[in-house]
């Protein structure tokens, strides 16, 4: 199709098909779960990639792996492409002076196992020694959990106090895992938690952890561990993106907190907007947190409008079933859907047939 025949899909959700992405880690049981598919297994792919115009960085994977793609009356388009013939039309003329593509990524990820210990650039960082214009700030929003092994569902995340650069890279040396673990805070969650993971910030997820991250579009992860904890040797180009080691060392901000400022600092509480009998519309993060992102929820079991929004967004059906009305059009929305709103779309009215929640994305401002 040539640029001119795509313009049309700017008045319409688009809906994206599957796309998952091959991770250290394994898990993904939930996500099939969430899509209502018939089998429901943890593998490789543990994670959705939604919206994405930006490739994975694997091992030896294919070249096109993250990119999303679109179901459209005539046939699969990536997204990329679609963006791309006419990105004032479907990010906006003031975004696109800012931004040269969506600006954000966001994922459903599911641990079966722990996640190795790991940071991601900070925009400062991203520049100076990746050459980035975006570091790896990311969110978490936790959807559901399960107990694996008898062990309950959390993440780790901040240095404690007293951890040092020199203390971290002995551990590191070493390979002290349980050392490593140990220098974080470990912090049990529960579905309706929300974290901030700011660029530099160490952490790990648990095992057991459903949930959506919002975040930066890359896909930059320095590691500390050369093992996962199920026995995947990791490759130096994944341990530190090609920098070395002592680059990716200099990743992580050594600011150590108690276990009650880490939470002041990272936790952050949903707080709900507009509720009426119909619907709860609640934000989750907002300029308050970061300019990168943004996320809501929409509780719903009746009718909401969404007015002209000065960006594009997309929505994310957590559960339930009903129609999207928009341009004169009905669209069928249910379990399991992504859609990518552009910005020419104009009025929406979600109205649900089964009790709906519905995740918002927002892109930077
Ligand atoms: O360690 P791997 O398997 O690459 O997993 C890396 C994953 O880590 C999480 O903390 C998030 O940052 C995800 O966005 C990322 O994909």
């Amino acid at each position: 199709m040539n640029n001119k025949d795509l313009q049309k899909y700017a008045k319409m959700p688009l809906k994206q098909s599957t796309n998952r992405v091959w991770r250290t880690y394994s898990g993904g049981a939930l996500i099939d779960k969430w899509k209502e598919e018939k089998q429901q297994v943890d593998n490789s792919f543990p994670e959705e990639w939604i919206m994405s115009t930006i490739t994975a960085r694997g091992n030896n994977r294919s070249e096109g792996e993250g990119l999303s793609e679109i179901e459209t009356d005539n046939g699969i388009i990536s997204l990329k492409d679609i963006i791309d013939s006419d990105k004032e039309l479907f990010l906006g003329k003031d975004f696109i002076k800012k931004f040269d593509s969506t600006g954000v990524l966001i994922k459903m990820l599911d641990s079966r196992e722990r996640l190795t210990i790991q940071v991601h650039p900070d925009k400062n960082y991203a520049k100076h020694v990746l050459s980035s214009s975006y570091g790896k700030t990311e969110s978490w929003y936790v959807l559901n959990t399960r107990e694996i092994d008898g062990e309950k569902s959390v993440v780790y995340m901040g240095f404690k106090k007293g951890i040092t650069r020199e203390k971290w890279e002995k551990l590191f040396l070493s390979q002290d895992i349980e050392g490593m673990l140990n220098s974080l805070h470990r912090i049990e969650v529960k579905p309706g938690d929300a974290f901030m993971i700011y660029g530099g910030v160490p952490h790990a997820i648990g095992s057991g952890c459903f949930l959506m991250e919002v975040q930066e579009p890359t896909d930059y992860t320095m590691r500390v561990e050369r093992i996962t904890p199920t026995g995947l040797e990791i490759s130096d180009e994944l341990i530190h993106q090609g920098v070395g080691e002592q680059k990716m060392l200099d990743c992580f901000h050594y600011d150590g907190y108690t276990y009650e400022e880490a939470l002041n600092q990272w936790k952050v509480a949903p707080r709900a907007i507009d509720t009426s009998d119909e619907y709860t519309f609640s934000t989750i993060f907002n300029d308050a947190h970061t300019n990168c992102f943004g996320l809501s929820e929409l509780c719903l079991n009746g009718e909401y409008s969404i007015k002209q929004q000065e960006n594009f967004y997309v929505v994310v059906i957590y559960y339930g079933e009903g129609i999207i009305y928009c341009n004169g059009k009905e669209f069928a929305y249910r379990q399991g859907d992504e859609f990518f709103m552009s910005v020419a779309i104009g009025e929406v009215i979600f109205k649900s047939k089964i009790e709906s929640k519905l995740l918002l994305c927002y892109p930077p401002s």
